[in-house]
């Protein structure tokens, strides 16, 4: 079974209230995802290895750590998953980026794939599949799946909110995925929105509503 980290680190949990808050403009609420994304990635990869390196300080030689060069993948489902990316390149410049293009049908709650591209080395890689909400958990379902009909083997989720429903529904789908959080949230309403949630992302992300 995925493990689910929730971080309750102050700063992140400061700053996710006012991503929360409908006064938060467009342009603060870009910010503030970005921000959370960095330091969320700050925790996400705390189990990565380390290699000791020789290096010379200008006093002496000394035996330093650094990683040790495990390939990463973050894979931003468009079009939310974008606000946490940038966040996250600033901690792990080298890693490459792959983008999974879904959307949900209002209706249908199902989740419809429109745009794949990977890393051609995807199987090689460790991936960071990202996108803030995880409701019915159908979006990040099927866009793991893609990732592992493509030879995707090491995957984690990274979000900003999540619904019981959602964690519950993609820990039975895909019992590998471990899931890093800011907030475990209520429940879904009635249009499997999250309560108390923050809106739709990818409208507030975006400014297209
Ligand atoms: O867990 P689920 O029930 O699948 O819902 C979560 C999905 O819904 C949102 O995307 P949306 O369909 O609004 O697309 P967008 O990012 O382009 O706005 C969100 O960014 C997730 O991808
Ligand atoms: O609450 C929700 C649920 C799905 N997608 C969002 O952007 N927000
Ligand atoms: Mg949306």
């Amino acid at each position: 079974m995925g493990k689910v980290h929730v971080f309750d680190h102050p700063l992140i949990q400061h700053k996710l209230s006012y991503i929360r808050d409908q006064k938060t403009g467009t342009k603060e609420f870009r910010e503030l995802v970005d921000e959370v994304g960095m330091l969320m990635a700050y925790e996400v990869t705390r189990d990565f290895e380390t290699t000791d390196v020789e290096i010379e300080t200008p006093v002496t030689k000394m035996k330093a750590q650094r990683l040790s060069g495990k390939k990463l993948a973050l894979i931003p489902i468009l079009r939310a998953g974008l606000g946490m990316t940038d966040g996250i390149m600033k901690l792990v410049p080298a890693a490459r980026v792959g983008h999974v293009g879904l959307y949900r049908d209002p209706e249908t709650l199902e989740a419809v794939e429109y745009f794949v591209k990977l890393p051609q080395d995807i199987e090689e890689r460790e991936i960071i599949v990202v996108d803030p909400m995880l409701a019915t958990g159908a979006s990040a379902i099927e866009a793991i799946q893609s990732l592992k009909n493509r030879g995707a083997n090491k995957i984690r989720f990274m979000g900003l909110i999540a619904a019981p429903e959602g964690v519950k529904a993609l820990q039975e789908a895909h019992d590998d995925v471990d899931i890093y959080i800011a907030a475990l949230d209520e429940k879904l309403d009635d249009h499997a929105y999250i309560i108390p949630g923050l809106g739709d992302a990818g409208d507030r992300l975006f400014g297209t509503k």
